[in-house]
Order: C-alpha cells, then sequence, then structure tokens
C-alpha cells in the first residue's frame, strides 16, 4: 500500500507529557507551551484531563489552562474525560473534542481508572451521548494494545473487543496506544488491523511511547497500513502514572524529521517545533528526549 500523503499529528505533550511530571508546572507554562506548538503549525492539540486531582495532581489546573487558553482558529483542543463528572468540568471549558480513555488490558484499567473495562465502557456510554449532543467530538484512547505493565503481552483480539465496544457506544475515532512502549512494528500492525475491524483507517491513529525506541519505527509500520493520524509529545515528553517505568511518547521532532523524510506533508514547521521543545526542557531543567530535536539544538550551537 502507498504511504499516506499527509499526515495529522496531535501533539499530547501538555497532557500526557506533563502529566507524570512530579514538580508541578504552572498553567501559564502549560499555556506558553501550546502556543508554541500552534506557532510551530501544530492543529491539534491535547491540552489537559479533567480527571481526579487525587489520581494525577499535576492537571489539577485544567481549567485555569483552558480559560487562559487564546484560542486559534482551526487548531483542535481536546482534553481527556474519565467519567461524567469529568465531563461537566470539561464543558464549562468548551473543548473541542474530548477524549474518553479504556484500556485493552483488565489489570491496567484497574489500576489507571479504578474500574473493569466493561464498567468503563457503562461510564463512557453517558459522557459519549452528552458530548455529542453537544456537537462535540468525541475520541476513545485504547491503552495497553500491545502490552500491560501488569498482564504482559496483549493479544489483538482483546483490542479488537474494545474497539468494538467503543464504537457501540458512539465513540467516533480511536487511538491504538502502546503505553508502555514495548511494541515492535508488526506487533503495533496486528494491533491496529484489530482496531481496523471496527474503525475506518482515517479514525484510526498511532499513539506510541519510546521506551524501547521503537516509536518512530512504529510509525513507519503504521503509515504502512494508510493509518495518517499520530499522537506524539514534543521533546518526547511523558509517561503514565500508572505504568512504572515506561517513558514518553515518541517525540513529534522524530515523527516530523521521519514524515518529511518520505515527503509526507505535515504542515509542521520543524524548526519552530524545537523552540517549543526548548521551551519546556528549559523550564524542566531537562535535555529534550527527541534525537532530531537533540541534533538541530546542537547545530544551532
Ligand atoms: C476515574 C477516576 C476519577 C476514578 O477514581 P475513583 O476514586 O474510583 O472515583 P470516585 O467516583 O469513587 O470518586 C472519588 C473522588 O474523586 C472525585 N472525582 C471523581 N471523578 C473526578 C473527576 N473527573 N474530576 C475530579 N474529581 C473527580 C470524586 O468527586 C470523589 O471526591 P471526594 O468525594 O473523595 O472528594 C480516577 O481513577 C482517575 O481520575 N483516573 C485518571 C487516571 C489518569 O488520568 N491516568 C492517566 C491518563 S490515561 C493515559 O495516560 C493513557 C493514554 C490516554 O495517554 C494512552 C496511552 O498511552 O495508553
Amino acid at each position: 500500500m502507498a504511504l499516506p500523503s499527509k499526515v495529522r499529528i496531535i501533539d499530547v505533550g501538555p497532557r500526557d507529557g506533563l502529566q507524570n511530571e512530579k514538580q508541578i508546572v504552572p498553567p501559564e507554562v502549560k499555556i506558553g507551551l501550546i502556543e508554541r506548538l500552534e506557532r510551530a503549525g501544530l492543529r491539534e492539540i491535547e491540552v489537559t484531563s479533567f480527571v481526579s486531582p487525587k489520581w494525577v495532581p499535576q492537571m489539577a489546573d485544567n481549567a485555569q489552562v483552558m480559560a487562559g487558553l487564546v484560542r486559534k482558529p482551526g487548531v483542535r483542543y481536546s482534553v481527556l474525560v474519565p467519567n461524567m463528572k469529568g465531563f461537566e468540568a470539561a464543558l464549562a471549558a468548551q473543548p473541542d473534542e474530548i477524549v474518553v480513555f479504556a484500556s485493552a488490558s483488565e489489570a491496567f484499567s484497574q489500576k489507571n481508572i479504578n474500574c473493569s473495562i466493561a464498567e468503563s465502557i457503562e461510564r463512557f456510554a453517558p459522557v459519549v451521548e452528552a458530548a455529542r449532543a453537544e456537537g462535540i467530538a468525541v475520541r476513545g484512547a485504547m491503552s495497553c494494545t500491545v502490552g500491560c505493565p501488569y498482564e504482559g503481552e496483549v493479544a489483538p483480539a482483546q483490542v479488537a473487543h474494545l474497539a468494538g465496544l467503543l464504537k457501540q457506544v458512539g465513540v467516533q475515532r480511536v487511538d491504538v496506544a502502546d503505553t508502555i512502549g514495548v511494541g515492535t512494528p508488526l506487533r503495533v500492525q496486528r494491533a491496529i488491523e484489530a482496531a481496523l475491524k471496527h474503525f475506518d483507517v482515517d479514525d484510526v491513529s498511532g499513539h506510541f511511547h519510546d521506551t524501547y525506541g521503537q516509536g518512530v519505527s512504529n510509525t513507519y509500520a503504521a503509515l504502512q497500513l494508510g493509518v495518517w493520524n499520530f499522537q506524539s509529545s514534543v521533546a518526547g515528553l511523558g509517561g503514565c502514572p500508572y505504568a512504572k517505568g515506561a517513558t514518553g511518547n515518541v517525540a513529534t521532532e522524530d515523527v516530523v524529521y521521519l514524515l518529511h523524510g518520505l515527503g509526507i506533508e505535515t504542515g509542521i514547521d520543524l524548526e519552530r517545533l524545537v523552540d517549543a521543545a526548548e521551551y519546556i526542557s528549559g523550564f524542566l531543567q531537562r535535555p529534550s528526549n527527541s534525537r532530531t530535536g537533540t541534533a538541530i539544538a546542537r547545530q544551532r550551537g
């Protein structure tokens, strides 16, 4: 199959990237990061999550971040929502899209959202209905589609099962997430094919963590199946609080370098993206996890 000619990237740095940071990042820094991502050409940004602040303290400023954004036309701002309480809080902030998040593995579902997969779907059903009634788009993140930190390998059939449940409750598109970054290209392709049993290829995205350095290879493997939507994180920020040892998402800079090298259009200016990475890395006092970003920053001197 020919590779797609264009790709849409959702930068999840402000949410997935920062949620696990011990040091609280103030809302104005998060907003500064979002503005720099917009300047770099990102047209979809996962801004925050309306989850319990006891579970994820870094996202406790969700309403402040949303209220402080100067929304740019043409940019889609999404937020994670685990239940009706989160949806009601998110609704006041008027996101363009909400993301409900379920797991392909039972154990991770329990650790991450304190309920079984079936219970999570029951919780999401009214949330999805309410969001769509408000004209808010709904994405479903599927965690642990390749491996689980508690159960080990996850079978494609589990991914297909979850994708089917999300489809049934009205989720419009899904992310195939390798939460702990253990996937390699063929395993990731099997997980994507499982999602494709229920969703059109235009509505399936790849979300790869880079724990074992496979994020770029897995992106290429997904492109080979025609997938053209990806989530990645500026500077490779990230890690899930409930997936011990897992590192950040594949860096947006690394994905963009791959895509531009393949002649695939992204609308993203790599130099400006590195500016955004330098901004947040400077705040965190830590070098970027992106190989591309590091190379470009070194050339700048
Ligand atoms: C789902 C719950 C809330 C269940 O947590 P629970 O403790 O079972 O919830 P509960 O309904 O029993 O409520 C307990 C307390 O939490 C409050 N509460 C209840 N809901 C909310 C809410 N929405 N916002 C704010 N507060 C909330 C509620 O009001 C109550 O407050 P209290 O009466 O004790 O003061 C909790 O487990 C939670 O917040 N989990 C979120 C964990 C999380 O954010 N994980 C990271 C995101 S997933 C991820 O990163 C993976 C992804 C998407 O990136 C893809 C990938 O790579 O895999």
